[in-house]
């Protein structure tokens, strides 16, 4: 459909109205050594800042502070390349932030000058507003997301934990430590290093159990335990409950003679606790011990604890209170 083009006085009524009633500031400028000086200014534009007003230099405006330092840029480089231009602004009036998003034109004469710039501005404040509080809530969210996490791995280590955790001595149990054999047991096979494993029983605690109660049985097997952990001191030995009154450590890279050494610190602290029990021949809680070291690459997990065991079966027929090498 062909255009009706105004003619010059309706055309003239148009842009007069334009003017006037456009809630968006409009602005004519011209370049005046360095500076710019305000020509005209529509009533939109007056009404946000009254010093907008015709003959007002651009450094005047500038100087009341309300500007941002680089306000003048756009101008000089709307007046340099002779093209249309648009750019954010956040002037501070009356104390408030504004957001403008600035659009240029400049006017060239004949002669290819620019004569005035031609200028306008879309107020987009009201963004600025939902715009941090849609940050801050994703902050907030952020923040609580990462709280929730911590907290699931939290209870994660803690779950972990308890399923490897033997409840009433705090070592570890029989789950993990079935786990760590097998893995050490291979790493000693590809290291060529020897694999000590000790099997602890406590001698007569059926008797105790009768004699004493079960809790001060409970209380006994705690300060075992105890015992047990401070000889179990490197980061790979593992000491573990295996059942009610049996206990196993896992001494990597130890050979028979110094896992029977740990055997006997253990078994002389356990009888040092002095916990009575009047059917042992001490009088008091004793421990036997069976040592077996991992001597072939054919050794598996079982093989192991059978001769730890048969060595703990051979302390126990020798009298029990006693340490023995599996042979
Ligand atoms: N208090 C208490 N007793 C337990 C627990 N677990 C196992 N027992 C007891 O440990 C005792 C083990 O007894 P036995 O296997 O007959 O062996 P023992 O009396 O120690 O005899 P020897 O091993 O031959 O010296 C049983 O009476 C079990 O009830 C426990 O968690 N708490």
């Amino acid at each position: 459909m062909k255009q009706v083009p105004f003619n010059p006085e309706e055309l003239n009524l148009f842009f007069k109205q334009l003017w006037k009633k456009s809630l968006n500031p409009f602005w004519i400028c011209k370049p005046i050594a360095g500076d710019f000086e305000m020509v005209l200014a529509n009533p939109a534009a007056l009404k946000l800042d009254p010093l907008q007003k015709p003959g007002t230099k651009f450094s005047e405006l500038i100087a009341t502070g309300k500007y941002p330092d680089g306000i003048l840029d756009g101008y000089h480089k709307c007046l340099a390349d002779k093209l249309p231009l648009e750019f954010e602004q956040t002037p501070v009036v009356n104390g408030k932030e504004y957001l403008f998003r600035t659009f240029l034109v400049p006017i060239v004469n004949d002669n290819d000058e620019v004569t005035h710039i031609w200028g306008t501005s879309h107020n987009l404040t009201d963004f600025i507003d939902p715009q941090r509080e849609l940050l801050m809530i994703n902050q907030y969210l952020d923040a609580k997301v990462q709280e929730r996490t911590e907290q699931l791995n939290q209870a994660m280590k803690r779950l972990e934990k308890l399923t490897i955790t033997d409840e009433l001595t705090q070592l570890a149990n029989r789950r993990y430590f079935d786990d760590a054999l097998q893995k050490e047991i291979a790493r000693a096979k590809r290291n060529n290093q020897p694999l000590a494993l000790i099997y602890f029983d406590i001698d007569y605690f059926k008797t105790f159990n009768d004699t004493y109660g079960h809790t001060a049985g409970d209380k006994c097997l705690k300060r075992v335990a105890q015992v047990l952990s401070h000889h179990a001191q490197r980061a790979a030995d593992v000491v573990a409950r295996y059942g009610g009154e049996e206990f196993v450590m896992l001494l990597p890279n130890l050979n028979c003679q110094q896992a029977l050494q740990v055997a006997e610190r253990v078994r002389t602290e356990v009888a040092g606790l002095r916990i009575p029990n009047q059917e042992t021949e001490a009088k008091v809680v004793t421990i036997s011990a069976g040592v077996a070291v991992i001597k072939e690459s054919s050794f598996n997990a079982d093989t192991l604890l059978k001769l730890a065991d048969n060595a703990l079966y051979q302390s126990k027929s020798n009298g029990r209170n006693c340490s023995l090498i599996a042979s």
